[in-house]
């Protein structure tokens, strides 16, 4: 392993970036000078950026540093696909503390790489200075689309199809998994070390635990992907959603996000909420409501959309796209419907970073079984 201060600054942006070629046209001019040059003539231009701080939205001791840097790009290429629009460049910019080594940083853009090779985007710029405490990453991605093509938060309109995509809950089951197995080794190892045990403080160096039968929960949480390959069906199936947004805090969330910004209300059906075998199975587990894991647990990075009904049809006929509901009238609230028919009002009680407390509110509200 080496140390960053063998390089420093320059020599590690250097290692990092010499083997970058960009791929789009409207690159003109990537890293090495003052500012990146881009060429966007007859495109309107998407810009979106996001921080992922250490502790708080990523924890290293099971999370490795390729996973991250593959992770932070995909999270951002995510905002752009949820305007509908098509990646480009992306800014990346890291502060690092003492303990990283040349080996981390490559290993960091090793996983950012191969998520802009899968999305054809261009590393065009950053920044990289230090850090007295933990990992800061800041990335921004810059994205297009003709101005007709895109879709806001406020375009639902009342008696519109709500959809998602994929399955929702599994990231965040991976993430309690994570944070138990976690837990229990901290535990072993204060035990080994309030008896003295060196052997067993040994093998606790090795410790792995068995994520057997749980890979797509940990696959959720570690490597989400950008739902780019929606988009794209979606184009081709010539639908063209009313609103959209992806969906990082929780669908309940976003969903109260998409009706306040478009004045209106909505009902989604419980039953018809896409949920995969492992996070029902993970949830039962953990004695949680999977519902609510599903309503709230975030960092699903699947998007939230809403259709015309006369594309009932079309959206049908679509792999990988559930319909969950439909959008109201304002005045009939955001309502989710039970498998037994009751209602509850929605609550915004996902992942919160400024709230008190860990993330998710534990507040078990709509909880349709008790
Ligand atoms: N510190 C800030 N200054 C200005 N705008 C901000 C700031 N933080 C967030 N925003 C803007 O607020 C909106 C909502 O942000 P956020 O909830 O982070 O969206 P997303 O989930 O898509 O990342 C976005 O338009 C974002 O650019
Ligand atoms: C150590 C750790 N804590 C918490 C989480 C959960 N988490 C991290 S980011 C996130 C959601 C999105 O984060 P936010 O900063 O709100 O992004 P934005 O909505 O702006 O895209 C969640 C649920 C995690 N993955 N790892
Ligand atoms: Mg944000």
């Amino acid at each position: 392993m080496t140390e960053i201060a063998t390089l420093g600054e320059f020599g590690l942006i250097r290692r990092l970036t010499e083997d970058i070629k960009p791929q789009n046209p409207s690159t003109r001019y990537g890293v090495g000078d003052d500012c990146a040059v881009l060429h966007y003539p007859d495109k309107e231009v998407l810009v979106t950026t996001d921080m992922l701080m250490e502790g708080v939205h990523f924890d290293l001791t099971y999370i490795d540093m390729r996973q991250l840097g593959y992770k932070s790009a995909m999270v951002n290429m995510s905002d752009i696909f949820a305007m509908n629009g098509t990646p480009r460049q992306l800014i990346v910019s890291i502060a690092l503390s003492k303990r990283f080594t040349i080996e981390d940083t490559e290993a960091f853009y090793d996983g950012l790489k191969a998520a802009c090779a899968k999305w054809k985007v261009d590393i065009v710029g950053g920044d990289t200075t230090s850090s007295y405490t933990g990992l800061a990453i800041s990335i921004t991605c810059i994205g297009e689309a003709a101005a007709g093509d895109i879709v806001y938060r406020n375009g639902a309109k009342d008696t519109d199809l709500i959809c998602v995509t994929g399955d929702l809950g599994a990231s965040y089951m991976g993430l309690q998994l994570l944070e138990r197995e976690k837990a229990v080794y901290y535990q072993q190892v204060e035990e080994a070390q309030k008896k003295g045990n060196r052997q067993a403080l040994d093998s606790l160096k090795d410790f792995r635990p068995d994520f057997a039968g749980k890979e797509y929960l940990l696959e959720r949480q570690l490597n989400p992907e950008a739902r780019g390959d929606i988009i794209a069906q979606l184009r081709e199936a010539n639908i063209r959603p009313t609103a959209m947004m992806d969906i990082s805090d929780g669908l309940s969330s976003e969903l109260l996000h998409i009706c306040s910004q478009s004045n209106c209300g909505c009902r989604v059906y419980e039953k018809s909420l896409p949920i995969d075998y492992q996070t029902a199975v993970m949830a039962e587990e953990f004695n949680m409501n999977v519902t609510t894991c599903a309503m709230n647990g975030g960092e699903d990075y699947e998007l939230l959309f809403t259709v015309p009904i006369g594309d009932h049809a079309k959206i049908e006929a679509m792999e990988g796209v559930r319909l969950i509901g439909h959008i109201t009238k304002p005045e009939f609230g955001h309502l989710l419907v039970t498998r037994d028919g009751n209602e509850f009002e929605l609550r915004a009680q996902g992942w919160n970073p400024l709230s008190a407390g860990d993330g998710v509110d534990k507040v078990d509200t709509p909880n349709p079984r008790s």
